[in-house]
Order: C-alpha cells, then sequence, then structure tokens
C-alpha cells in the first residue's frame, strides 16, 4: 500500500440476493487528489460508497483509510476517522433551519464552537444568507451547498460526494468545483460519483470506472476517455 494513499479498497465484493452489485473492486484514492468514480447506472457505484461508509458491508475484500483496515466498522466509526460525505438524494432536515441542520451534525463539539464553525463555512461556500432559511425553503443547487457544508462541519481529511454536480446548472457546477479545489490545496482529498463528463474529463486527477461491479479502467482522464472498454460500457 502507498503511504500516498488515503483510501485504499482491496478486492471488495457485495452481492445481494446472490446478485453481484460490485466484483473485487480494487482502488486507492490519494491523498489531497480529487478523484472520480463513473460507470452505467447499476454499475455499483453507490454501493462502493456506502461500503466505505460503513453503511454496508461487504461480502468479502477490506477497505483501508490512511492506513488502517475498516472493513466492517459502523458508519460512526468511519465518520470518526475523517470521512465525510454527501447523498445522492438531500438529507437534510425540512424543518430545521440551515444552520440548524449544520449544528445538528456537530457531535462533540460545543454550540459555540459548532456556531462559530457553521458560520465559516457558509462563508466560505457563499450561502450566509441562507443561514435562516427552513430546510424546506432550499432551492435544489442550495441543498447540495448546504448537505457540502454539512459534511464538512466534522473536518473531514476526505469527502465521498454522490452526484454533488446532478441536476444542478454550470455555473453553480463551477462553483463547487472551485470550492473542492480550495479545500484540496486545504489538504482535503474529494472522492466522488458522478455523470457530469465535462466535470469528471477536467478537473480529475484520477478517475476510476465501473460497469456490472467491476473496475474497469482506471488512470487520468484523457486515458479512460479513450479506452475502447469504457466506450463499450457506455454505448
Ligand atoms: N439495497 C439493495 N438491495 C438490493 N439490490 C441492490 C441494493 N442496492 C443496490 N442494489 C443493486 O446493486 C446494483 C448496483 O447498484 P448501485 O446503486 O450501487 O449502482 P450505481 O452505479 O450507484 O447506480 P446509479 O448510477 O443508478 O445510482 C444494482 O443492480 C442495484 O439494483
Amino acid at each position: 500500500m502507498n503511504a500516498d494513499d488515503i483510501l485504499v479498497t482491496e478486492k471488495v465484493s457485495k452481492r445481494f440476493d446472490g446478485r453481484i452489485a460490485l466484483n473485487e473492486a480494487s482502488l486507492a484514492v490519494k491523498r489531497g487528489s480529487i478523484t472520480g468514480v463513473i460507470g452505467p447506472n447499476g454499475s455499483g457505484k453507490s454501493t462502493l460508497f456506502n461500503i466505505i461508509a460503513g453503511t454496508l458491508t461487504p461480502n468479502s475484500g477490506r477497505v483501508y483509510i490512511e492506513g488502517q483496515e475498516v472493513t466492517g466498522s459502523s458508519a460512526a466509526d468511519i465518520c470518526r476517522r475523517g470521512v465525510g460525505r454527501t447523498f445522492q438524494i438531500s438529507r437534510l432536515f425540512a424543518e430545521m433551519t440551515v444552520m440548524e441542520n449544520l449544528v445538528a451534525v456537530a457531535h462533540g463539539m460545543d454550540d459555540r464552537a459548532a456556531v462559530k464553525r457553521a458560520r465559516e463555512l457558509l462563508e466560505f461556500l457563499e450561502i450566509t444568507a441562507i443561514a435562516d432559511k427552513w430546510g424546506s425553503e432550499l432551492s435544489y443547487g442550495q441543498r447540495k451547498l448546504v448537505e457540502m457544508a454539512r459534511a464538512l462541519m466534522l473536518k473531514p481529511s476526505i469527502m465521498l460526494l454522490d452526484e454533488p454536480f446532478a441536476g444542478i446548472n454550470p455555473r453553480l457546477q463551477n462553483r463547487i468545483v472551485e470550492h473542492l479545489k480550495a479545500l484540496c490545496a486545504r489538504g482535503l482529498t474529494v472522492f466522488f460519483i458522478d455523470h457530469e463528463m465535462r466535470i469528471v474529463l477536467q478537473e480529475c486527477d484520477l478517475v476510476y470506472v465501473l460497469a456490472e461491479g467491476n473496475v474497469i479502467a482506471s488512470g487520468a482522464p484523457e486515458s479512460v476517455r479513450n479506452d475502447p472498454k469504457v466506450l463499450d460500457a457506455y454505448f
């Protein structure tokens, strides 16, 4: 295992009712990188993230964070090890304000520190103006930003983002990319799933391609884009 790798999966497999969702998936994410996972619908991307985040247990294989094996650890334990995540579908509390949503996840922080941290993040993401809005009042794009702020509350060292760019306009996509790059410059690692090829090809240091549960390609965006196996999987 390379000391530069913050996250490693080794031959991770998952079956649902006997059907293979993920087949011996091995991958490594370099510290400080922006790494992407692409693949057609049902190729196992979310399953992979759920296994890394501790919400699913693999049938076989191992997961390492910062060189330590964490296979089968609980989601809370994975979170304590510095893994933050956002979901494809927003999980914000509708009946809480944005500020309350952020403070609510700050386990182990006293209230004043949590509010301070939340303010800093809202400022960083340029959404201070919506601090007092209800979760239910937010636009789809605002939700994406608040989800991101929420995942950052506990100062993760790696963020797993499930389709952070889906369904939002290119301007907001670019804004999010700039925020993620700024976070990477401060040492955060970004690992994300998306279908948004423009961003994956422009911004990722490395891309993994899943198809029917298998890692069929990995490498720099350019090489992956021209890989015949990848073209076959998509078309
Ligand atoms: N909890 C579950 N129970 C049964 N089957 C599941 C479950 N979760 C995922 N699957 C199946 O596992 C396979 C991989 O699904 P997964 O959601 O990981 O794919 P995905 O690449 O994230 O897809 P999408 O791009 O549509 O989100 C699919 O065939 C899916 O139906």
